[in-house]
């Protein structure tokens, strides 16, 4: 019953087939087998907060996906760019698991999404996963934050989880097209309460947030990219074996 009555259209029009979002979280927490990679998590204690909550999260690469599949709390959805329900099977299966479409080029149907959003969010208890810095961004720290998810947990009156994802650079370049495996660390935030706070607040969330999330990036950033070694063209073989191989060539240029 419980599974039924999640899955179909709720009053504010926003699906609800969370079930399927545990269907595609167990069937994405597979892919990092494929591309040989691993993820280290810390402050799971931080995710064990009931009730409806906002997370932020900084955003590299659509290689994030396999990082929120790694710790996506239950009954919880992302907003994202509306282009995406477009993207062939990727965007059906956004749909399916309920994801918030916004129009990022008309930032008042986009507001006005986002504050159905944060009315379903209390009637459904359902929490949302945004990437403030609006955009994916590599380039060695955190973008300005855009204000759609501060405004969204005010609204709501529930708290913000940061989480934030390691640097991919030492082991995936994406203009450069270099890539190899490599360790991918995740920090849950302790939460930031929003009781009490009024839209006035909204810059002061921002930039507490931003001011946090930034520091823990560069902290974990640092420590995750002495434990991989050098990049490789994603032409170059990734096994480990290959992978020795192409070192011990290397190594042998070298000498
Ligand atoms: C085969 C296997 C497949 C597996 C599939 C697995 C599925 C996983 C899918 C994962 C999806 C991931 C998708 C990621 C993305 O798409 S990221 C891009 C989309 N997300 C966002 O853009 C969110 C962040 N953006 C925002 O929140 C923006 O604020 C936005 C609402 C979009 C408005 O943008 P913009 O106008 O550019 O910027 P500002 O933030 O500066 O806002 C302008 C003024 O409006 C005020 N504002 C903003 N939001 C609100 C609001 N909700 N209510 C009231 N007012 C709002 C803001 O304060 C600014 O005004 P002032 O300058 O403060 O006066
Ligand atoms: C060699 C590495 C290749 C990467 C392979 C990634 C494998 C991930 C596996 C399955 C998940 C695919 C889901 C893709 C979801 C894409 C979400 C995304 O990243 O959308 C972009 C959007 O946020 C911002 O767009 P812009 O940066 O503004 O345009």
């Amino acid at each position: 019953m419980d599974y039924l009555s999640d899955c179909y259209w709720t009053r504010s029009g926003l699906k609800c087939l969370f079930a399927s979002c545990r269907v595609i979280r167990f069937v994405v927490r597979h892919v990092k087998y494929f591309l040989g990679l691993r993820f280290q998590v810390s402050g799971w204690e931080h995710l064990q907060t009931d009730g409806p909550y906002v997370i932020i999260s900084n955003h590299q690469s659509s290689l994030d996906v396999l990082g929120m599949m790694e710790i996506l709390p239950d009954r919880c959805t992302m907003i994202a760019k509306k282009e995406l329900v477009w993207a062939g099977t990727v965007g059906m299966v956004c749909w399916l698991g309920g994801i918030v479409f916004i129009n990022r080029q008309k930032t008042r149907d986009a507001k006005n999404v986002m504050s159905d959003a944060a009315k379903t969010m209390l009637a459904d208890q359902i929490r949302l996963w945004v990437f403030p810095e609006g955009t994916r961004n590599q380039n060695g720290g955190l973008l300005p934050f855009k204000k759609g998810a501060f405004h969204l947990a005010i609204q709501a009156q529930v708290p913000i989880i940061p989480i934030v994802f390691s640097s991919y650079s030492n082991f995936y370049l994406r203009k450069e097209k270099e890539f190899k495996s490599g360790t991918i660390t995740l920090k849950v935030l302790p939460k930031i309460e929003t009781k009490g706070l009024t839209a006035d607040d909204v810059t002061t969330l921002s930039e507490k947030s931003f001011s946090v999330m930034h520091s823990a990036f560069m902290e974990i950033s640092s420590q995750t990219t002495q434990s991989n070694g050098p990049v490789f063209p994603l032409s170059a073989p990734t096994t480990r074996m290959a992978r020795d191989h192409v070192v011990g060539n290397h190594a042998n240029q070298a000498l």
